[in-house]
Protein backbone atom coordinates (compact mmCIF):
# COMPACT_ATOMS: atom_id res chain seq x y z
CA UNK A 1 0.00 0.00 0.00
CA UNK A 2 1.59 3.00 -1.07
CA UNK A 3 -0.26 6.37 0.59
CA UNK A 4 1.38 9.00 -1.36
CA UNK A 5 0.09 7.29 -4.50
CA UNK A 6 -3.44 8.72 -3.97
CA UNK A 7 -2.39 12.23 -3.38
CA UNK A 8 -2.95 14.84 -6.41
CA UNK A 9 0.69 15.13 -7.94
CA UNK A 10 0.41 18.90 -7.22
CA UNK A 11 -1.07 18.97 -3.80
CA UNK A 12 0.97 19.59 -0.84
CA UNK A 13 2.40 16.79 1.11
CA UNK A 14 0.67 17.16 4.35
CA UNK A 15 2.15 14.09 5.68
CA UNK A 16 4.41 14.63 8.98
CA UNK A 17 7.82 13.73 8.10
CA UNK A 18 9.14 10.51 10.63
CA UNK A 19 12.80 10.37 11.61
CA UNK A 20 13.95 7.90 13.90
CA UNK A 21 17.19 7.93 16.04
CA UNK A 22 18.90 5.00 15.89
CA UNK A 23 22.30 3.84 17.76
CA UNK A 24 23.48 1.05 20.72
CA UNK A 25 22.99 2.09 24.39
CA UNK A 26 24.94 5.19 25.04
CA UNK A 27 25.78 6.50 21.45
CA UNK A 28 24.63 9.75 22.24
CA UNK A 29 20.81 9.55 20.91
CA UNK A 30 19.16 11.69 23.48
CA UNK A 31 22.46 14.09 23.53
CA UNK A 32 21.21 14.82 19.56
CA UNK A 33 17.44 14.76 19.79
CA UNK A 34 17.92 17.75 22.51
CA UNK A 35 20.16 19.14 19.99
CA UNK A 36 17.08 19.06 17.59
CA UNK A 37 14.35 20.01 20.34
CA UNK A 38 16.50 23.80 21.11
CA UNK A 39 17.43 24.27 17.09
CA UNK A 40 14.90 26.48 14.96
CA UNK A 41 12.57 23.76 14.11
CA UNK A 42 12.50 22.07 17.36
CA UNK A 43 9.04 23.29 18.51
CA UNK A 44 7.18 21.63 15.80
CA UNK A 45 8.74 18.34 17.48
CA UNK A 46 6.50 15.62 18.70
CA UNK A 47 9.23 12.95 20.54
CA UNK A 48 8.38 9.52 21.04
CA UNK A 49 11.23 8.00 23.21
CA UNK A 50 11.20 4.58 23.71
CA UNK A 51 13.46 1.94 26.01
CA UNK A 52 14.77 -1.16 27.00
CA UNK A 53 14.83 -0.64 30.62
CA UNK A 54 11.67 -1.83 32.26
CA UNK A 55 11.36 1.52 33.89
CA UNK A 56 11.31 5.40 31.79
CA UNK A 57 14.41 7.75 32.58
CA UNK A 58 15.08 9.52 29.12
CA UNK A 59 11.57 11.03 29.02
CA UNK A 60 12.84 13.30 31.98
CA UNK A 61 16.30 13.93 30.40
CA UNK A 62 14.90 15.19 26.86
CA UNK A 63 14.58 18.99 27.05
CA UNK A 64 10.54 19.69 25.86
CA UNK A 65 7.36 19.83 28.38
CA UNK A 66 6.11 16.48 28.95
CA UNK A 67 2.91 16.79 26.66
CA UNK A 68 5.26 16.74 23.73
CA UNK A 69 7.43 13.29 25.03
CA UNK A 70 5.85 10.16 25.06
CA UNK A 71 8.03 7.40 26.64
CA UNK A 72 7.60 3.61 25.63
CA UNK A 73 9.39 1.94 28.02
CA UNK A 74 10.01 -1.99 28.72
CA UNK A 75 10.98 -3.14 25.59
CA UNK A 76 12.06 -1.87 21.98
CA UNK A 77 9.48 -0.80 19.49
CA UNK A 78 10.55 -3.13 16.65
CA UNK A 79 9.51 -5.86 18.38
CA UNK A 80 7.90 -6.30 22.16
CA UNK A 81 6.42 -2.65 22.33
CA UNK A 82 5.69 -2.66 18.56
CA UNK A 83 2.11 -2.21 19.22
CA UNK A 84 2.20 0.51 21.61
CA UNK A 85 4.22 2.46 19.21
CA UNK A 86 1.12 2.25 16.77
CA UNK A 87 -0.79 3.02 19.65
CA UNK A 88 0.49 5.80 20.65
CA UNK A 89 1.14 7.34 17.58
CA UNK A 90 -2.47 7.40 16.87
CA UNK A 91 -2.88 8.74 20.31
CA UNK A 92 -0.29 11.54 19.28
CA UNK A 93 -2.35 12.25 16.08
CA UNK A 94 -5.90 12.64 17.94
CA UNK A 95 -4.49 15.27 20.07
CA UNK A 96 -2.80 16.72 16.89
CA UNK A 97 -6.02 17.22 15.27
CA UNK A 98 -7.54 18.48 18.75
CA UNK A 99 -5.17 20.40 19.28
CA UNK A 100 -3.65 19.42 22.45
CA UNK A 101 -0.33 18.94 21.58
CA UNK A 102 2.35 21.55 22.73
CA UNK A 103 3.07 24.59 22.15
CA UNK A 104 1.98 24.42 17.85
CA UNK A 105 0.49 21.37 15.88
CA UNK A 106 3.89 19.74 15.43
CA UNK A 107 5.08 19.06 12.26
CA UNK A 108 7.47 16.61 12.24
CA UNK A 109 7.52 13.31 14.97
CA UNK A 110 11.62 11.60 16.00
CA UNK A 111 11.29 9.04 17.24
CA UNK A 112 14.56 7.91 19.88
CA UNK A 113 14.66 4.02 19.35
CA UNK A 114 16.20 1.75 22.42
CA UNK A 115 19.60 1.45 21.98
CA UNK A 116 18.84 -2.58 20.94
CA UNK A 117 16.26 -1.81 18.57
CA UNK A 118 16.05 -2.40 14.83
CA UNK A 119 14.96 0.61 12.87
CA UNK A 120 13.65 -1.78 9.74
CA UNK A 121 10.82 -2.63 11.63
CA UNK A 122 9.87 0.68 13.23
CA UNK A 123 9.81 2.03 9.99
CA UNK A 124 7.78 -0.58 8.45
CA UNK A 125 5.16 -0.13 11.32
CA UNK A 126 4.09 3.37 10.20
CA UNK A 127 3.86 2.02 6.31
CA UNK A 128 1.74 -1.08 7.35
CA UNK A 129 -0.78 0.95 9.45
CA UNK A 130 -3.69 2.45 7.15
CA UNK A 131 -4.10 5.39 9.38
CA UNK A 132 -0.36 6.36 10.04
CA UNK A 133 0.73 5.32 6.43
CA UNK A 134 -1.74 8.05 5.45
CA UNK A 135 -1.04 10.58 8.46
CA UNK A 136 3.03 10.35 8.04
CA UNK A 137 5.77 10.27 5.52
CA UNK A 138 9.38 8.07 6.54
CA UNK A 139 12.32 10.76 6.69
CA UNK A 140 14.56 8.32 7.27
CA UNK A 141 17.39 6.81 9.83
CA UNK A 142 19.63 8.92 11.90
CA UNK A 143 22.44 6.46 13.64
CA UNK A 144 25.00 7.33 16.43
CA UNK A 145 27.97 5.71 16.58
CA UNK A 146 29.70 5.84 19.78
CA UNK A 147 33.68 6.15 17.76
CA UNK A 148 35.71 4.43 20.54
CA UNK A 149 33.03 1.09 20.67
CA UNK A 150 31.72 0.77 17.24
CA UNK A 151 33.66 -1.57 15.79
CA UNK A 152 33.63 -4.12 18.98
CA UNK A 153 30.20 -3.66 19.36
CA UNK A 154 29.22 -4.33 15.40
CA UNK A 155 31.10 -7.53 16.14
CA UNK A 156 29.20 -8.84 19.23
CA UNK A 157 25.88 -7.26 18.67
CA UNK A 158 23.83 -7.72 15.03
CA UNK A 159 21.55 -4.82 16.75
CA UNK A 160 24.73 -2.52 15.98
CA UNK A 161 25.38 -3.82 12.86
CA UNK A 162 21.71 -3.74 12.20
CA UNK A 163 21.68 0.37 13.38
CA UNK A 164 24.62 1.19 11.17
CA UNK A 165 23.05 -1.01 8.26
CA UNK A 166 19.79 0.69 7.94
CA UNK A 167 21.29 4.23 8.39
CA UNK A 168 20.64 7.08 6.08
CA UNK A 169 23.16 9.13 7.76
CA UNK A 170 25.89 8.24 10.77
CA UNK A 171 26.83 10.85 13.61
CA UNK A 172 30.35 8.84 14.64
CA UNK A 173 30.35 10.09 18.22
CA UNK A 174 31.88 10.50 21.09
CA UNK A 175 34.99 11.19 19.07
CA UNK A 176 36.97 13.15 22.11
CA UNK A 177 39.92 11.48 23.32
CA UNK A 178 40.32 9.41 20.17
CA UNK A 179 43.37 9.31 17.86
CA UNK A 180 43.16 10.52 14.16
CA UNK A 181 44.37 6.72 13.33
CA UNK A 182 41.54 5.44 16.03
CA UNK A 183 39.14 7.85 14.36
CA UNK A 184 39.78 6.35 10.77
CA UNK A 185 39.34 2.48 11.54
CA UNK A 186 36.16 3.08 13.64
CA UNK A 187 34.83 5.30 10.66
CA UNK A 188 36.19 2.57 8.66
CA UNK A 189 34.34 -0.09 10.15
CA UNK A 190 30.99 2.16 9.68
CA UNK A 191 31.59 2.24 6.60
CA UNK A 192 31.97 -1.58 5.63
CA UNK A 193 28.38 -2.02 6.66
CA UNK A 194 27.23 0.82 5.30
CA UNK A 195 28.82 1.76 1.98
CA UNK A 196 25.86 4.93 1.53
CA UNK A 197 25.52 6.78 4.50
CA UNK A 198 27.05 10.35 5.14
CA UNK A 199 29.03 9.84 7.74
CA UNK A 200 29.70 13.04 10.66
CA UNK A 201 32.64 12.99 13.51
CA UNK A 202 31.34 14.60 16.68
CA UNK A 203 31.89 15.32 20.11
CA UNK A 204 28.27 15.36 21.95
CA UNK A 205 26.48 15.51 18.59
CA UNK A 206 27.51 18.56 18.05
CA UNK A 207 26.36 18.54 14.11
CA UNK A 208 24.24 21.01 12.01
CA UNK A 209 20.93 19.23 12.51
CA UNK A 210 19.14 21.33 10.20
CA UNK A 211 21.73 19.83 7.38
CA UNK A 212 21.19 16.03 9.20
CA UNK A 213 17.49 16.54 8.81
CA UNK A 214 17.41 16.66 5.21
CA UNK A 215 20.70 14.61 4.62
CA UNK A 216 18.35 11.81 6.59
CA UNK A 217 15.61 11.62 3.76
CA UNK A 218 15.97 8.37 2.45
CA UNK A 219 16.26 7.26 -1.50
CA UNK A 220 13.35 5.03 -2.75
CA UNK A 221 15.90 1.54 -2.89
CA UNK A 222 16.49 2.53 0.82
CA UNK A 223 12.77 1.85 1.31
CA UNK A 224 12.60 -1.48 -0.45
CA UNK A 225 15.26 -2.36 1.84
CA UNK A 226 13.06 -1.83 4.52
CA UNK A 227 10.07 -3.06 2.99
CA UNK A 228 11.86 -6.51 2.47
CA UNK A 229 13.35 -6.43 6.12
CA UNK A 230 10.60 -5.28 8.14
CA UNK A 231 9.24 -8.21 10.53
CA UNK A 232 13.09 -9.65 11.52
CA UNK A 233 13.63 -9.03 14.95
CA UNK A 234 15.71 -11.44 16.67
CA UNK A 235 17.35 -9.95 19.74
CA UNK A 236 20.50 -10.65 21.57
CA UNK A 237 18.63 -12.38 24.75
CA UNK A 238 22.14 -11.99 27.09
CA UNK A 239 21.36 -8.65 27.39
CA UNK A 240 18.99 -7.81 30.87
CA UNK A 241 17.96 -4.40 32.15
CA UNK A 242 17.62 -4.17 36.08
CA UNK A 243 15.62 -1.46 37.81
CA UNK A 244 17.16 -0.09 41.52
CA UNK A 245 14.17 1.98 42.80
CA UNK A 246 14.17 3.84 46.50
CA UNK A 247 11.69 6.11 47.66
CA UNK A 248 13.60 8.56 49.60
CA UNK A 249 17.21 10.54 49.41
CA UNK A 250 20.92 8.97 48.60
CA UNK A 251 23.89 9.81 50.36
CA UNK A 252 26.01 11.03 47.28
CA UNK A 253 29.31 10.57 48.34
CA UNK A 254 27.85 6.22 48.42
CA UNK A 255 26.46 6.67 45.59
CA UNK A 256 29.33 7.38 43.61
CA UNK A 257 31.84 5.24 45.03
CA UNK A 258 29.17 2.13 44.73
CA UNK A 259 28.75 3.06 41.16
CA UNK A 260 33.00 3.23 40.37
CA UNK A 261 32.64 -0.33 41.63
CA UNK A 262 30.14 -1.46 39.91
CA UNK A 263 31.04 0.27 36.48
CA UNK A 264 34.55 -1.12 37.12
CA UNK A 265 33.86 -4.81 37.64
CA UNK A 266 35.37 -6.90 35.37
CA UNK A 267 33.05 -10.31 35.54
CA UNK A 268 30.22 -8.30 35.09
CA UNK A 269 29.50 -6.57 31.51
CA UNK A 270 27.85 -3.25 32.11
CA UNK A 271 26.86 -1.44 29.25
CA UNK A 272 24.71 1.10 30.23
CA UNK A 273 23.50 2.89 33.65
CA UNK A 274 21.35 5.67 33.81
CA UNK A 275 19.24 7.25 36.64
CA UNK A 276 17.55 10.53 37.94
CA UNK A 277 18.13 10.03 41.51
CA UNK A 278 17.46 12.48 44.97
CA UNK A 279 19.81 12.84 47.08
CA UNK A 280 20.32 14.58 50.85
CA UNK A 281 21.90 17.58 49.31
CA UNK A 282 20.51 18.69 46.67
CA UNK A 283 17.12 20.19 45.82
CA UNK A 284 17.36 19.50 41.76
CA UNK A 285 17.88 15.84 40.70
CA UNK A 286 20.97 14.22 40.49
CA UNK A 287 21.94 12.59 37.10
CA UNK A 288 23.29 9.16 36.61
CA UNK A 289 25.07 8.64 33.19
CA UNK A 290 27.47 5.50 32.18
CA UNK A 291 28.42 4.40 28.98
CA UNK A 292 30.55 0.84 29.75
CA UNK A 293 33.09 2.44 32.39
CA UNK A 294 32.77 5.72 31.79
CA UNK A 295 30.78 7.00 34.52
CA UNK A 296 29.13 10.78 34.52
CA UNK A 297 27.15 11.83 37.74
CA UNK A 298 26.01 15.67 37.70
CA UNK A 299 23.01 17.96 38.49
CA UNK A 300 19.62 17.56 36.31
CA UNK A 301 17.37 20.66 35.61
CA UNK A 302 14.22 21.20 37.80
CA UNK A 303 13.06 19.69 40.97
CA UNK A 304 14.35 16.30 42.68
CA UNK A 305 11.84 13.34 42.02
CA UNK A 306 9.93 11.70 44.93
CA UNK A 307 11.28 8.57 43.47
CA UNK A 308 15.02 7.63 42.88
CA UNK A 309 15.86 5.36 39.85
CA UNK A 310 18.54 3.68 38.35
CA UNK A 311 18.52 1.53 35.29
CA UNK A 312 21.43 -1.20 34.71
CA UNK A 313 22.03 -2.63 31.49
CA UNK A 314 24.57 -5.17 30.61
CA UNK A 315 25.93 -8.66 30.64
CA UNK A 316 26.48 -11.34 33.40
CA UNK A 317 25.21 -9.23 36.13
CA UNK A 318 24.42 -10.92 39.18
CA UNK A 319 21.26 -9.72 39.79
CA UNK A 320 20.85 -10.66 43.67
CA UNK A 321 24.52 -9.19 44.18
CA UNK A 322 23.42 -6.06 42.71
CA UNK A 323 20.49 -5.77 44.54
CA UNK A 324 22.20 -6.64 47.86
CA UNK A 325 24.80 -3.36 46.75
CA UNK A 326 21.94 -1.17 46.24
CA UNK A 327 19.95 -2.14 50.02
CA UNK A 328 23.49 -1.90 51.25
CA UNK A 329 23.78 1.95 49.78
CA UNK A 330 20.02 2.73 50.85
CA UNK A 331 20.94 1.36 54.14
CA UNK A 332 24.02 3.47 54.54
CA UNK A 333 22.17 6.48 53.24
CA UNK A 334 19.33 6.90 55.84
N1 LIG B 1 32.60 12.08 26.34
C1 LIG B 1 31.48 12.10 25.62
N2 LIG B 1 30.30 11.86 26.20
C2 LIG B 1 29.19 11.91 25.43
C3 LIG B 1 29.24 12.20 24.05
N3 LIG B 1 27.98 12.18 23.56
C4 LIG B 1 27.16 11.87 24.60
N4 LIG B 1 27.89 11.71 25.73
C5 LIG B 1 27.44 11.32 27.07
O1 LIG B 1 27.19 9.91 27.02
C6 LIG B 1 26.09 9.57 27.86
C7 LIG B 1 25.02 8.84 27.00
O2 LIG B 1 24.49 9.78 26.07
P1 LIG B 1 22.96 9.69 25.62
O3 LIG B 1 22.71 10.81 24.68
O4 LIG B 1 22.07 9.56 26.80
O5 LIG B 1 23.00 8.30 24.87
P2 LIG B 1 21.75 7.43 24.33
O6 LIG B 1 22.15 6.84 23.05
O7 LIG B 1 20.52 8.29 24.33
O8 LIG B 1 21.64 6.34 25.47
P3 LIG B 1 20.51 5.14 25.58
O9 LIG B 1 19.20 5.78 25.20
O10 LIG B 1 20.57 4.73 26.98
O11 LIG B 1 20.92 4.08 24.66
C8 LIG B 1 25.60 10.87 28.46
O12 LIG B 1 26.24 11.02 29.70
C9 LIG B 1 26.11 11.93 27.49
O13 LIG B 1 26.31 13.18 28.10
C10 LIG B 1 30.53 12.47 23.46
O14 LIG B 1 30.67 12.72 22.25
N5 LIG B 1 31.59 12.38 24.28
Amino acid sequence: MNAAASTPPDAPDERVPVTLLSGFLGSGKTTLLNRLLRSPVGAGIAVVVNEFGELPIDGRLVESSQDEVLELANGCICCSVRGDLVRTAHELFERRSRRLVGRLRFDRLVIEASGLASPGPVHQTFRLDDQLARQTRPAGTVTLCHAGLIESQMAEFTEAAEQVGYADVCVLNHTDGLSSSALDAAEASVRRVNALAPIHRAVRADVDVLALLDEAEPTEERWQLFDASGTATSHTDSVVSYSLVHDGALDIHRLKIWLQFVAARRDWRIMRMKGIVRTATRTEPTVVQAVHQYLEIGPGAGAAPERSILVVIGRDIDEDVLRDGWSRLLAGSS
